[in-house]
């Protein structure tokens, strides 16, 4: 099992035969942050990046898992453990999410986790994009999504799944569940995401084709909120925080849940059912194909 180290604001977990301290979730060991006294607490893990200000209460989590931050196993894993830290901390109210990658926000999940491993990996996988989804979908702080880049699929699904998105005014760059598009199906808990932030009708066209939307046009359907130049993505989603947190938490959060709370339920109630699904779509061999055909392309578009 994979060992997460965080250095600075240290916070350790590590496989089952190094055992250091009380269990967490994920099956791991964590020995919790000790932070320092000043207002900026620092964490970097190998693929997230986290930078709490206890003066404003906002946290900045940035993803690095270079080259796309594509989302694997390990990445989830670290991923969901400092959501759950923040969660935790009296001194955040707010969470940023953004990633320090150029161009890109994160590719999605990383197919590699989905093509040629066994069903037991596939089932690992797919309860750790469970997991981040529950934990982002129900959070109770405000989260923002500074979309700096690419953000295709699972990339998506988690700015679907902050309370605010802003994006950057780059024409390049493109957003969207583009599942179909790979041969896949986006599951019912990503649909139901969708739906809840632009709506049936467009979300019954976006699905099916797997539309991949520009800035300008994922403003136009409601999918992002607001549009900044790329320079101002990460200033501005920090002052919109700002005017978020003017309103009492509790109420704030009481309202969230209220709205969210029968769309993660669906989940829950589910979770095996869904978890025996995608391993029993994502093993048959036509899918492999497919995952395998795009992966292909993936890597022929350079050459
Ligand atoms: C009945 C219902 C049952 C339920 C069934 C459920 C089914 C499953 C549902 C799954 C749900 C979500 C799926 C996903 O999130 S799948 C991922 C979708 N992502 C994409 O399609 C994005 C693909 N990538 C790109 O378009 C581009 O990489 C980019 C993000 C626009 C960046 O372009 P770039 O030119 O800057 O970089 P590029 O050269 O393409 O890539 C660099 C290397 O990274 C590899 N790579 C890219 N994306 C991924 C990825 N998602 N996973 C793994 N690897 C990825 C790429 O192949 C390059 O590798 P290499 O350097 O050539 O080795």
């Amino acid at each position: 099992m994979a060992a997460v180290l965080r250095r600075g604001a240290s916070f350790i977990c590590l496989g089952s035969s190094q055992l250091l301290s009380g269990g967490c979730k994920h099956g791991r060991t964590c020995i919790l942050p000790f932070f320092s006294s000043n207002n900026r607490n620092s964490s970097s893990s190998s693929k997230i990046k986290v930078d709490l200000d206890s003066s404003t209460g906002i946290a900045v989590v940035k993803f690095q898992n270079p080259p796309v931050n594509s989302m694997s196993l390990d990445f989830l894993t670290e991923f969901v453990i400092s959501l759950e830290k923040l969660e935790l901390d009296k001194s955040c109210r707010g969470v940023i999410l953004t990633s320090a990658q150029p161009k890109i926000f994160s590719a999605g999940l990383d197919i590699l986790e989905m093509y040629g491993k066994s069903p037991e990996h596939y089932a690992e996988f797919w309860k750790s994009v469970q997991d981040i989804w529950l934990k982002m979908y129900g959070y109770r702080k405000m989260t923002i999504a500074a979309i700096n880049g690419f953000s295709p699929a699972g990339g998506c699904l988690v700015a679907l799944s902050c309370d605010y998105r802003i994006m950057a005014d780059n024409p390049r760059y493109r957003i969207g569940l583009n599942e179909t598009q790979l041969g896949i199906v986006a599951p019912f808990w990503f649909k139901d995401t969708m739906v809840n932030t632009v709506g049936h009708r467009t979300a019954e066209l976006s699905l099916q084709f797997g539309l991949m939307y520009s800035p300008s046009d994922a403003l136009k359907i409601g999918l992002v909120d607001q549009l900044v130049p790329e320079e101002n993505v990460l200033g501005t989603a920090t002052e919109t925080m700002t005017k978020w947190l003017a309103i009492p938490d509790h109420a704030r959060e009481i309202s969230k849940s209220m709205l969210r709370k029968p769309t993660v339920d669906r989940l829950l109630a589910s979770r095996d059912a869904d978890t025996k699904n995608f391993v029993n779509f994502v093993s048959r061999d036509s899918i492999q194909k497919s995952l395998g055909l795009y992966l292909t392309m993936l890597k022929e578009r350079k050459e």
